[in-house]
């Protein structure tokens, strides 16, 4: 949990300060020391201890990865089956109920199915009442002009490069115009690696729609990230990335690559079913992933399926 002050008390700090008070959710299996979780508890701790560098956060991050919601400018209309915003609800209830609830929330693209304002509009309602700072990235699906103009409303923002909890989060876009598969620019190779020079030792997670690793699926594979090669030559030189995650599958995924883990994530709504040939819909239900990022560049990470109702209750 972030709690954020700039009160005149603080003047002396001459920055707003940022408190990251320790958390007790248990993603992972370390232990959490207790900590304030009252925000004025913990502003009188930083008062008493002023050489404290107040940006300096003690807790790990909690952050939630939400993707391809493709979601309709009608609430019913289903694809293959699931109205895709009766899913979506189900996953943020149950985001709702995780006390304190994630840090941030990351929409990793194909977040409209049919392109409409009214889907995007919809999607910025539901995520607004987690009152979650959330970030995204497009998906192949996803109209970029059309979302761009409507996703840069709080609490969604259009940062996709930012520091937080001593972690650099680098969103890229990997859509090609036109194509179902990725492909990184070489404008979006040359920010990459820009971002990266400057991001010093701190750890780095990088999110992007296609996944840059083949799954064992050889339609999904033909659409995954074309210039991957191009892609792991910059992250190949930078030893303090330690996470790189995608949509796009539909599935959950992991596999490690030198120092770094690709981690994939179940969709919001249908499923497919993994290394299939051709692509089967799986009927194992929607879900998200969480992950916890500590201070010193340890992660743990989890995926939680819900029961969505297909229609209204
Ligand atoms: N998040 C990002 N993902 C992919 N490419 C990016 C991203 N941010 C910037 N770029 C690329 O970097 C370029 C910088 O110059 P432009 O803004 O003209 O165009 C930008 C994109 O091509």
């Amino acid at each position: 949990m972030t709690f954020s002050y700039s009160t005149p008390n603080l003047e002396n700090f001459n920055i707003p300060v940022k408190i990251f008070v320790k958390r007790s959710y248990p993603v992972g299996n370390r232990p959490f020391f207790p900590y304030p979780q009252n925000p004025s508890e913990a502003i009188l701790e930083l008062h008493r201890s002023p050489a404290t560098p107040a940006m300096t956060p003690v807790s790990p991050l909690l952050v939630a990865q939400i993707t391809d919601t493709h979601l309709f400018a009608e609430i019913d209309r289903e694809w293959k089956g699931l109205s895709t915003t009766r899913t979506l609800q189900a996953v943020l209830d149950r985001l709702q109920q995780i006390q304190p609830p994630p840090d941030l929330l990351l929409l990793t693209g194909d977040l409209s199915q049919d392109e409409t304002p009214e889907s995007y509009q919809r999607l910025v309602s539901l995520i607004a009442t987690l009152g979650i700072p959330a970030y995204w990235i497009p998906g192949n699906h996803d109209n970029i002009p059309v979302m761009a103009e409507i996703l840069n409303q709080s609490p969604l923002s259009p940062e996709k490069s930012w520091m937080l909890g001593n972690w650099q989060f680098l969103l890229l876009s990997s859509v090609e115009a036109g194509c179902d598969g990725g492909r990184l620019s070489p404008e979006s190779l040359h920010w990459l690696d820009s971002q990266l020079q400057q991001t010093g030792d701190r750890p780095v997670m990088i999110a992007l729609h296609h996944h840059p690793l083949p799954i064992d699926c050889q339609i999904m594979d033909g659409m995954m990230l074309q210039n991957a090669n191009e892609f792991f030559a910059i992250v190949d030189r930078y030893p303090q990335i330690k996470i790189v995650l995608c949509g796009h599958i539909h599935q959950e995924f992991q596999q490690q690559r030198g120092s770094v883990t690709y981690l994939g994530t179940p969709s919001t709504c249908i499923q497919l079913l993994p290394k299939s040939h051709p692509i089967i819909l799986d009927e194992i239900p929607p879900g998200f992933r969480l992950l916890e990022l500590a201070i010193d560049g340890t992660w743990s990470t989890k995926i939680e399926r819900v029961i969505a109702p297909s229609r209204p209750n």
